[in-house]
């Protein structure tokens, strides 16, 4: 469904209290911080044909979805099949209920053959038995249930439930996706996202025959958390957009490896990205060292991100009020939001610098990491500072992807821990820098992504000493991975 159409429709929904919320109990006794009722479509008529619209173009769009009727699972879906049915000339079935004792004492009303296949509507899908009693009720009567279609998915293990007996799911709206439609719409905070997103990802009903879950779909406990590999953590359902990219560039070019080009000539930082670009997964840039800095240069830098599918993340370390850091990433020389994907923050000023940089990056869909712990020898950032910044990261999730740390401070696979610091030999510099080795970073510390300045700008060969950074943090991460999931 075409992105704008999807926004206008989910505010509607939230405009006619389709979506609640608050706190509500669902079919299984469980007590939920949001709650969709699209029985209330049945008051609103041209919101209802807005509906069965994109359900039947859902239907249509699957090129290999074959069907001879519909049936809507009773009841609030009844009146969007009959719709559906209706305006396209498609026989339908309903499904009873309940059989009655007179008359035929049919299940199932309408004509069909033995082995017609039927498609099934439905308005909401949780675990998926709804859909799965009234495909049962079709099978006993000889029909074929392959796909049913469905407006809301609240992601909590319908779509592999259903998989798991044969029937492909396709949902029209996701949770993830409507929390983020109302949130950009300020319908919505950040912290309702959240409650809402831990409820999803901690209250998933899926369990496979073997007893292991999917990744995108479990309860997550500690244990389960460590194991996650970054394209399980990728597809979680309240991970960032931007934080899943990076991501999945990670395992796509097994390169937790940041580099940090900190070189002076916009010439030689090209050469960096040309014969670097293929071995990392992000740059990091201070552009302020620039002796020659101009926007044609970031051109050509932007296009070598995507030539070589790296991040770009420039240090900044913004630090000042909201509306000061507005401007400083926003325009100046540097005009930084308009090509860096990733900036940092101090959260010293409070929380207003991430209120300011996200008014700026969010619409650009950036994303910040908070510098909650440095390298540096007597860093003032630890104990209490720390885990204030952490607090402080949780409640900007829609902006906030990560942290600039020594090692790992949450549990929530959502944020990307990004060490500086690291060099083959632990050691450190005259002025204060403290190196750990790529092992220790990532396979004991925890963290997600090393970030190499001159471990590597240092060596006579900068592409192989690249790769062997690569390979180092590679191989602690899949150790890591590995020895949690035994
Ligand atoms: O705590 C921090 C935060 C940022 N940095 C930056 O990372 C690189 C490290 O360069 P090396 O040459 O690998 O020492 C540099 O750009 C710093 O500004 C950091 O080192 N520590």
């Amino acid at each position: 469904m075409a992105e704008v159409g999807a926004f206008i429709l989910i505010l509607k929904l939230h405009d006619v209290n389709g979506v609640k919320f608050g706190e509500y109990k669902l079919k299984s006794g469980l007590l939920t911080p949001i709650y969709i009722d699209l029985r209330v479509l049945v008051s609103h008529p041209a919101l209802m044909n807005q509906v069965t619209r994109v359900a039947f173009m859902a239907a249509q769009q699957n090129k290999g979805l074959q069907f001879d009727s519909v049936c809507g699972v009773p009841y609030t879906a009844l009146p969007l099949a009959t719709i559906i049915c209706s305006q396209h000339e498609l026989p339908m079935l309903i499904r009873r209920k309940e059989a009655k004792d007179y008359g035929t004492k049919r299940l199932v009303e309408g004509l069909f053959r033995q082995g017609d296949t039927c498609l099934i509507i439905e308005d909401t899908v949780t675990s998926g038995t709804s859909i799965l009693e009234t495909a049962e009720v079709l099978y006993k009567e000889g029909l074929k249930v392959t796909d049913a279609i469905v407006l809301m998915d609240r992601e909590q293990g319908g779509v592999e439930m259903l998989a798991s007996k044969g029937i492909k799911l396709h949902p029209i709206i996701s949770i993830s996706h409507l929390l983020r439609v109302l949130q950009a719409a300020e319908r919505i905070d950040a912290q309702t996202a959240q409650s809402v997103h831990e409820f999803i990802r901690d209250n998933n009903t899926f369990r496979p025959k073997n007893g292991t879950t999917s990744p995108a779909s479990k309860k997550l406990c500690v244990e389960q958390k460590l194991k996650l590999s970054y394209s399980e953590r990728a597809e979680l359902p309240s991970i960032h957009p931007l934080a899943s990219k990076l991501l999945k560039i990670m395992e796509e070019k097994q390169s937790n490896l940041c580099v940090s080009a900190d070189v002076t000539s916009s010439e030689e930082l090209l050469q960096l990205a040309e014969s670097l670009g293929p071995k990392i997964c992000m740059l990091k840039t201070h552009v302020d060292i620039l002796e020659d800095y101009t926007l044609a240069f970031i051109q050509k830098m932007q296009a070598l991100a995507e030539k070589h599918n790296f991040l770009i993340f420039e240090d900044r370390k913004f630090a000042d009020i909201g509306n000061t850091v507005k401007h400083q990433y926003e325009g100046g020389l540097y005009q930084i939001s308009s090509w860096s994907h990733i900036v940092n923050a101090h959260a010293v000023p409070g929380p207003g610098v991430v209120k300011g940089l996200s008014a700026v990056g969010k619409p650009l869909a950036r994303g910040c990491l908070l510098i909650a712990q440095m390298s540096s020898q007597g860093s003032l950032a630890a104990g209490e500072y720390t885990k204030a910044v952490v607090q402080m990261a949780e409640e900007h999730s829609d902006f906030v992807i990560g942290f600039i740390c020594g090692s790992k401070l949450t549990e929530r696979p959502e944020f990307i821990h990004m060490t500086p610091g690291v060099q083959m030999q632990a050691g450190g510099d005259l002025l204060g820098q403290q190196y750990t080795t790529p092992e220790e970073v990532i396979y004991s510390k925890g963290s997600d992504v090393i970030i190499v300045g001159r471990g590597i700008l240092g060596a006579s060969d900068r592409v192989e000493a690249a790769d062997l950074y690569r390979k180092s943090g590679w191989d602690a991460y899949r150790k890591r991975v590995s020895q949690s999931s035994i």
